[in-house]
C-alpha cells in the first residue's frame, strides 16, 4: 500500500503535461492527467519503497529491464514519459535524493580499459545492426530536414574538419576515434596525416583493416592505448568526439591538458561532447548497466578546465536537437532489428538498450543535457582562424 501512495505522488508530480494510465500490480488502474492517454505503464509487481527511495533511477531501470514494468503507447512512449519527467520541475527525475549520485568510480588506466571494453567490445556485429554504415557513434549534423543518418554523420565529420581550417599535408590526432570514419575522411579528402586512439580492441582491429583495405598505411595509423599513455610529437589538429564523457570528473582537467599537450603551439582542436546545463552528473542506472565510468560534465565546468589548460575558445556550438534526432534514429533502427538483437544478446540486454536510447533522446529533448563543439587554440597568439564563421560552410 505504501508503495502505491509513493508511486501516485511520484507520477502526479512528474507527468504534468501528459496523461498517463498506470495499471498497478494489485489489479487497480489510475489515470494521471486529463487529456488523451499518451502512455500506459503496467507494473507487474511492486518495487519495494526502500529501493525506490534509495535510488529511483536504478530501481525503475532495473524493473524495466527485467520486464517487471511494461510501457505501451504510440511512437516512443518511454521517451515521452521521461521527457515529461525531466521537464517537470518537481518530478522524481529532478529530485537529487531520489536520483542519488552514485558512489565514486575509478578512472585509473586499468579501470577505464575495462569500462570501455565493456561498452564497445560488445562487438562490431551488434553496433553494425543499428548504427549507420559509417559506424559513427556520436551526434550527427542534420543540414537538411530529410538527411538520412549516414548523410548527417558525414555532414558532422565535414563540419568538424572544416572548422579546423585544415591545410593539406598537416597532421591530425583523433582521441577516441571509434570506428575511424573521421580520421580516415581527414586522410582521404583533406590529405592530412592522421592518427587515432581507441581503447577498444574491436575498433582497433576494424580501423587497422580499413587502413589496409584503403591503402592508407603511409597516411594513417591507429593506437590501442589510453590517451594518457600516448607519447607523440604534437599535431597541427586535434579532434575528440564523444570522448570526454568517459574520462571522469577527477580527470577532466588532465584530459584538456592532454589535448593541449598533443597540440602544436599554433595548433587547433575541436572537442565535441555531451554536457549538462547545471553541474556535472552521472546516473546510477546508466553507469551500472550501459556506460561504466561515465560522467557528463557541466558546460561551464569544461570551460574552467579549458582555460586552466592554457587553451583559448574560438567558437562554441550547441547541437542539442541534432543529438535528439540522432538518438531517435538509432532507436528506430534498433527496434527495426529488435528480434535480431534479442537473438544475439538476449531479452534483458535488448530492453536495457532500448531504455538507454529513449532516455538519451528524452534527455536531449527536455534540455537536461546538450552536446557542444568547442573550437580551441593554444593561446591568443596561436594560429589565427578567419574572423567570421563563413569559412566553415564552404
Ligand atoms: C562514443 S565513442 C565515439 C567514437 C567516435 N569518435 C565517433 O564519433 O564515432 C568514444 C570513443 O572514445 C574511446 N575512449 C574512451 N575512453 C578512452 C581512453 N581513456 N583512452 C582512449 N580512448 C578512449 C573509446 O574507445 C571510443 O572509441
Amino acid at each position: 500500500m505504501l508503495e502505491k501512495t509513493l508511486y501516485a505522488k511520484m507520477f502526479a508530480s512528474s507527468f504534468k503535461d501528459i496523461t498517463v494510465t498506470v495499471n498497478y500490480w494489485d489489479g487497480t488502474t489510475e489515470t494521471y492527467g486529463d487529456g488523451k492517454v499518451d502512455a500506459t505503464i503496467t507494473f507487474k509487481k511492486a518495487i519495494p519503497v526502500k529501493e525506490l527511495t534509495k535510488n529511483a533511477s536504478l530501481a525503475l531501470g532495473e524493473a524495466y529491464q527485467q520486464g517487471d514494468i511494461e510501457v505501451e503507447g504510440a511512437g516512443r512512449p518511454l521517451q515521452k514519459l521521461l521527457t515529461a519527467a525531466y521537464e517537470s520541475a518537481d518530478s522524481f527525475m529532478r529530485n537529487s535524493k531520489l536520483m542519488r549520485i552514485i558512489p565514486k568510480q575509478s578512472h585509473s588506466e586499468r579501470a577505464s580499459k575495462k569500462d570501455i571494453q565493456k561498452h564497445y567490445d560488445v562487438g562490431n556485429d551488434f553496433y553494425r545492426l543499428w548504427l549507420d554504415p559509417t559506424m559513427t557513434y556520436s551526434c550527427a549534423y542534420f543540414e537538411h530536414d530529410d538527411d538520412t543518418l549516414a548523410k548527417a554523420q558525414m555532414h558532422k565529420v565535414h563540419h568538424i574538419l572544416r572548422k579546423l581550417d585544415p591545410q593539406p599535408g598537416r597532421t591530425l590526432l583523433d582521441i577516441g576515434c571509434g570506428w575511424g570514419t573521421l580520421m580516415l575522411t581527414a586522410a582521404k579528402e583533406y590529405n592530412l596525416h592522421v592518427a587515432g586512439i581507441t581503447l577498444s580492441q574491436e575498433q582497433f582491429d576494424f580501423v587497422q583493416n580499413k587502413i589496409k583495405e584503403e591503402h592508407l598505411e603511409d597516411q594513417a595509423e591507429i593506437f590501442l592505448c589510453d590517451y594518457r599513455e600516448l607519447k607523440h610529437e604534437p599535431f597541427d589538429y586535434v579532434t575528440s568526439v564523444g570522448m570526454f564523457e568517459h574520462v571522469g570528473e577527477e580527470n577532466l582537467g588532465l584530459y584538456f591538458k592532454d589535448v593541449a599537450r598533443f597540440m602544436k603551439n599554433d595548433g587547433t582542436a575541436l572537442i565535441h561532447g555531451i554536457t549538462r546545463q547545471q553541474g556535472g552528473a552521472t546516473n546510477a542506472w546508466l553507469t551500472k548497466y550501459i556506460f561504466p565510468g561515465g560522467y557528463v560534465p557541466g558546460l561551464t565546468e569544461n570551460l574552467g578546465h579549458i582555460i586552466d589548460a592554457g587553451l583559448q575558445v574560438n567558437d562554441l556550438e550547441p547541437l542539442r536537437r541534432h543529438y535528439q534526432r540522432t538518438t531517435e534514429m538509432w532507436d528506430d533502427n534498433f527496434n527495426a532489428v529488435r528480434d535480431q538483437v534479442q537473438d544475439m544478446m538476449g531479452e534483458e540486454f535488448t530492453r536495457m538498450w532500448d531504455l538507454y536510447l529513449q532516455a538519451c533522446a528524452a534527455s536531449f529533448e527536455s534540455g537536461n543535457i546538450d552536446v557542444i563543439q568547442y573550437l580551441l587554440n593554444k593561446g591568443a597568439s596561436g594560429k589565427t582562424l578567419p574572423m567570421t564563421r563563413e569559412y566553415m560552410y564552404k
